[in-house]
């Protein structure tokens, strides 16, 4: 996995120069490299010796090392140096081991020590894997067989599984994210990575509560889900919809068309696949949580019964119920994220009211606020897109381009919002189009046609994804913010779902640059 893709299909040692994520000062420019590591060599810890740098991500850079005491391969996770100066990032890095290391399953990659160094600096310790992630595999490889992409997303599906039971949702399940070894004959052996974008329920247990209130959108584009976009309450079923864009990217080399607001299926460009896998897609892929899976152990369970040929069950009506573990609800409100545990206790209050069976149906959790397991109310997005091609038995995919309605505003708090991170993540995103995000920058508006900056960093960040002529559009919000969702990379008439875009939304977002309300921005780029 690297931060070098941003939609997780790029190259795993490398850190090209596209990769705004990997670079340890985004702003001098991507790490070289041949640039001197002075880790390399070292000892960390007293028994950790840094043999040789494996890759780098948005928060820290990976080694492969050996375990002195028991001469055993370990790879060891170092935070960055720019970002060992904020206390709160370096407080999500531990928490990410501490989290990841209670998991404790088949398809997690084993966390077997953490801690800080004499300097401050966080570091934690894994087990070494030999292979590569999904993103190269599907690079190299192409498209894989269905049976195949059935096999890598029940083992995922498990792993999720696993971690919402422990309380702990994902948010950037991307091949990028998933390591394939060979294990006993199988050579698609998969260990979920990087749960370094997780927040935990427990993290008031921790006294953390900043981790609830990053304020930022986080994951990667194409395998962020709808209602993460739309800035509504939020669930481990975002990681569900992340592992569907996830095999759809296995299956056919292309993430799914986001459609927000559109169930429809029909653009899902899975024709050569079974019906039944192409159900079990459109199901994890659906717009509305509560049409997805209402648990990741629920679609492990049609992956197997897939694989076994016996069937799957879609009807929602079938589901088992939630799991009684502490799933967790993420909710975005006027202070940032915040969390919820379902319980059982909150389970047996509703069975208490009469009304158990109504929610088991649709929800897992309760959020105070925008249950999303709840049926969402038809929101009146203004999809801005050209007529959909008539329907057709296989049509072709269509990407759809978005604008999304700048959603009601939040509630009235007390507290101002909480000032963004000095350094966001590097896969964090501002939601504009959600209701708490920071008033926009009162910066000039630059003039339309004339995104100078933006450019600037897209050609510095995407320059090996541009390889050939792009044009790229984006959308303004009535406030002068850019909606995610109408970044648009176009070549020719085709438009590309894929590193050109996501690449470029990533620079787009970070840019934070007042844009002429309401503008359309169209941008071409020449190759090179
Ligand atoms: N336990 C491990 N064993 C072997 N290689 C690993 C291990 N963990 C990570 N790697 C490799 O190290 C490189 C960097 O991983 P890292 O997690 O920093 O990237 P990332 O997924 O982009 O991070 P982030 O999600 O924080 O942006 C990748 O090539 C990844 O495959």
């Amino acid at each position: 996995m690297t931060g070098d893709d941003v939609d997780g299909t790029g190259p795993t040692q490398a850190s090209p120069p596209g990769d705004a994520p990997t670079d340890l000062a985004s702003d001098a420019g991507p790490r070289r490299a041949d640039a001197p590591d002075s880790l390399l060599g070292g000892v960390l810890a007293g028994r950790y010796r840094i043999d040789r740098r494996l890759g780098s991500g948005g928060m820290g850079a990976v080694y492969a090392g050996t375990h002195l005491l028991l001469d055993r391969p370990i790879a060891v996770k170092i935070i960055k140096p720019r970002f060992g100066d904020d206390p709160g990032i370096a407080q999500r890095f531990i928490q990410e081991a501490r989290t990841a290391s209670g998991i404790a399953h088949a398809h997690v990659v084993e966390i077997t020590d953490f801690g800080e160094t004499e300097n401050g600096t966080a570091f934690f310790v894994m087990e070494r894997l030999e292979g590569e992630d999904l993103a190269a595999t599907v690079t190299r490889e192409g498209p894989l067989g269905w049976q195949r992409v059935v096999h890598i997303g029940e083992q995922i599906a498990r792993a999720l599984a696993a971690a919402h039971k422990h309380g702990v949702v994902h948010r950037d399940i991307k091949p990028a994210n998933c390591f394939r070894l060979t294990r006993d004959d199988d050579p698609d052996y998969i260990k979920v990575l990087d749960f370094g974008l997780a927040k935990v329920v427990g993290a008031s247990r921790h006294g953390d509560a900043s981790l609830t209130q990053t304020g930022a959108l986080l994951g990667t584009p194409g395998y962020i889900a709808p209602e993460l976009y739309r800035g509504l309450a939020a669930d481990h079923r975002v990681d569900i919809y992340a592992l569907g864009a996830l095999m759809h990217k296995l299956l056919t080399g292309e993430l799914p068309p986001m459609r927000l607001g559109l169930d429809g299926p029909s653009e899902l460009a899975l024709a050569a696949v079974p019906p039944g896998l192409q159900a079990i897609l459109r199901r994890a892929l659906a717009d509305d949580p509560a049409a997805r899976y209402p648990t990741a152990q629920a679609l492990a369970g049609d992956l197997r019964r897939l694989a076994a040929g016996t069937g799957v069950s879609l009807d929602p009506g079938s589901d088992p119920p939630a799991a009684s573990g502490p799933l967790l609800t993420v909710t975005r409100d006027a202070r940032g994220l915040s969390f919820t545990i379902g319980a059982p206790l909150l389970g047996a209050l509703v069975l208490g009211l009469g009304v158990f069976a109504y929610f088991s149906l649709r929800a897992v959790a309760l959020p105070p606020t925008e249950p999303v397991g709840a049926p969402l109310a038809p929101r009146p997005l203004e999809l801005q897109r050209p007529a959909l091609p008539p329907p057709a038995p296989v049509p072709p995919p269509v990407a759809v381009p978005l604008a999304l309605e700048p959603a009601a505003p939040p509630p009235a708090s007390p507290d101002p919002p909480p000032p963004a991170p000095s350094e966001p993540s590097p896969t964090a995103i501002d939601p504009s189009a959600a209701p708490p995000g920071p008033a926009p920058k009162a910066g000039k508006p630059l003039p339309p046609g004339s995104p100078a900056a933006v450019q600037k960093a897209i050609r510095r960040r995407c320059g090996e994804t541009f390889g050939y002529d792009v044009t790229l559009q984006w959308k303004a919000d009535a406030d002068g913010r850019l909606i995610p969702g109408s970044v648009k990379a176009l070549v020719g008439k085709r438009t590309l779902l894929n590193d050109a875009e996501t690449c470029a939304v990533r620079q787009l977002t970070r840019s934070e640059l007042a844009w002429t309300p309401g503008e359309t921005y169209t941008h071409k780029f020449k190759a090179g």
